[in-house]
């Protein structure tokens, strides 16, 4: 099998880079994606994997007007053209996608084929490109939520708080489950080993819990005392913020098709404990 990473120096590109260690690891200067020339052009001979992590993710930003074009040149454009590749050469395409194609509104675990409802530019721009990549027969798609893994996340900067003797505002009304970036490409292999097609619910497992819950539990791994976290409801947290994209209450995926396949995900709490013993001081 000759694999492909694309977005390898990303949250998920780098654990797919150590999942897949023969796999040719392209980040943006070795291909810039939405250059549809360069994408063209690339040597693609023999490649039957195209694992690709590359994505605009700045969730808040991409409401900006100003850089709407780039969204969806990164979360479209270039998934249809990497998608061309993938059908021209007989190659399977994995693509990563979000929560935030739903509009998290129902109460309990999502489903993968809940009726899809973006809330923001970005929840949309996947969603477009969701079709794009399901379109394939060829094709493999998980839906993820909450990443962590190496790089700047959410776990790193309420530990780099607690460090600093901060005591943060987070909300305790949006409710879902971590995903280790390992977990992610453990299964992404797991799936492709497999060899069928389709949509993936692909998160941890284990109780859901909010923001604020997960960084009571950073914070008393890091010394702190977990009250220091001050829980805020999504409406007190956005109250004078400017520019924040709206994001779903519920997060919390559907795990049951994933496990139907032999595929058991670390529960989040014991993958958290983990990655915090490794986090630096
Ligand atoms: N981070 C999260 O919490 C979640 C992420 N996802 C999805 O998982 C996938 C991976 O996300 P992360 O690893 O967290 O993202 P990341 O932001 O850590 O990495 C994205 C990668 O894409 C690359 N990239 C951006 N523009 C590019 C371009 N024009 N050409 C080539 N490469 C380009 C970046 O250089 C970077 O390496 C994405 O599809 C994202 O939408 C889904 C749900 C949650």
């Amino acid at each position: 099998m000759t694999a492909v990473v694309l977005g390898a120096r990303g949250q998920v590109g780098r654990a797919l880079t150590r999942r897949f260690p023969d796999a040719r690891a392209l980040d943006r200067t070795a291909l810039d994606l939405t250059d549809p020339a360069a994408v063209a052009g690339h040597d693609w001979t023999g490649v039957d994997l195209l694992l690709n992590a590359a994505a605009y993710t700045q969730v808040d930003a991409a409401q900006d007007p100003a850089n709407r074009h780039l969204v969806q040149a990164v979360n479209v454009e270039a998934v249809g053209a990497l998608a061309g590749v993938a059908r021209d050469r007989g190659a399977t395409l994995v693509h990563f996608s979000s929560e935030y194609v739903f509009d998290g509104r129902a109460r309990g675990p999502i489903p993968e084929d809940a009726p899809v409802r973006p809330l923001s530019v970005y929840g949309q721009s996947k969603a477009d490109g969701d079709r794009l990549v399901t379109a394939l027969d060829r094709h493999l798609l998980l839906r993820t939520t909450w990443v962590v893994g190496e790089g700047r996340n959410f776990v790193r900067t309420m530990a780099d708080l607690a460090d600093r003797g901060v005591s943060p505002a987070v909300v305790d009304d949006q409710v879902g489950r971590l995903t280790f970036a390992e977990d992610l490409a453990a299964a992404v292999a797991h799936l492709v080993e497999r060899g069928e097609p389709g949509t993936y619910n692909c998160t941890c497992g284990g109780e859901p819990a909010s923001w604020a819950d997960v960084a009571e539990v950073v914070f008393a791994a890091r010394g702190r005392d977990p009250r220091d976290v001050r829980r805020v409801s999504t409406a007190e947290y956005t109250a004078g913020r400017a520019g924040l994209a709206p994001r779903p209450p519920n997060s919390v995926l559907d795990l049951v098709r994933l496990e139907a396949t032999g595929f058991r995900p670390r529960d989040w709490r014991t993958a958290l404990d983990a990655y915090l013993a490794s986090l630096p001081r």
